[in-house]
């Protein structure tokens, strides 16, 4: 299909962010600034999710973000050492934070926040495109990148990977269908997200993780993402083995968004 989707536009904004931002910081400066960054303050995202599921808990990525382009500004008083703070203190394993610009409010500034007011790790969530973003989100201390399957090729899905691992950082692969599934099981990373939500329509059902199910090869740790909003919502997936979230929404309606994590998972 030719028509413009959401996720298309905001690919085209990344194409340009990318070409804009080089010319202000080349990209073998900003690879040296990557290369720079000490690799012992690394702090592990893959490995913090996978102890809590081996803890028998839920391993939940909480997230932090101002805005969606389907729902606005979801949040006000946004402040991201708090909402950090806030996550770390009820039991999240991980965080995520949104560094887009046009489409989230996000900023890389929330980032660098968010991660020096708590010790967990941190995934960069944007659109990453082309390597620049790699190294841009290594020196900006991520502990881990989400790699969107609908958004890249094979190649590009590889590429992008391997850059990633080499700096020391995790890789979030996500899928929405099973043709993607195949397409991230060409990849080296444990870590498979399944977006409930349709990047290209913005629709959002459960069924997306449910379907899915019995496709997913052990050792993967299966994160569904996405729309998980309710107590109920976690226990159709914990009875069905679905052990690690990625949750924003939720969290960033409520007055503290660490007590809504605490209600909604513990
Ligand atoms: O706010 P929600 O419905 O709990 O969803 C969080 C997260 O899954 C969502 O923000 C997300 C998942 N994949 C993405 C890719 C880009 C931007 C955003 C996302």
């Amino acid at each position: 299909m030719n028509t413009p989707t959401i996720l298309k536009n905001i690919l085209a904004t990344k194409a340009e962010e990318v070409s804009y931002r080089s010319k202000t910081l080349p990209l073998n400066e900003l690879k040296a600034r990557a290369l720079d960054m000490d690799a012992a303050e690394l702090r592990g995202f893959y490995r913090a999710m996978q102890a809590k599921v081996d803890a028998g808990l839920p391993a939940v990525i909480a997230e932090i973000k101002k805005a969606s382009p389907s729902k606005g500004v979801l949040r006000e008083h946004f402040v991201p050492e708090a909402i950090a703070e806030s996550y770390e203190q009820a039991g999240a394993a991980c965080l995520s934070v949104l560094t887009d610009r046009d489409y989230f409010q996000g900023h890389e500034d929330f980032l660098k926040a968010a991660r020096s007011a708590c010790s967990l790790p941190v995934i960069r969530k944007d659109f990453l495109v082309d390597p620049y973003q790699i190294y841009e989100a290594r020196s900006i201390n991520a502990d881990c990148v989400l790699l969107i399957v609908s958004a890249l090729s094979k190649m590009q899905l590889q590429d992008l990977e391997g850059i990633a691992h080499e700096l020391g950082m995790d890789v979030l692969v996500e899928i929405h269908d099973e043709e993607e599934l195949q397409t991230a099981l060409t990849m080296q990373t444990p870590l498979l997200g399944i977006n409930n939500r349709n990047l290209h329509t913005f629709e959002l059902t459960l069924d997306t993780t449910f379907g899915l199910l019995d496709k997913i090869p052990a050792g993967k740790l299966l994160v569904t993402e996405s729309g998980i909003l309710t107590p109920d919502d976690v226990a159709l997936m914990r009875e069905r083995n679905v052990n690690a979230f990625l949750v924003g929404e939720a969290f960033m309606r409520a007055d503290n968004p660490g007590d809504a994590l605490q209600a909604l998972f513990f």
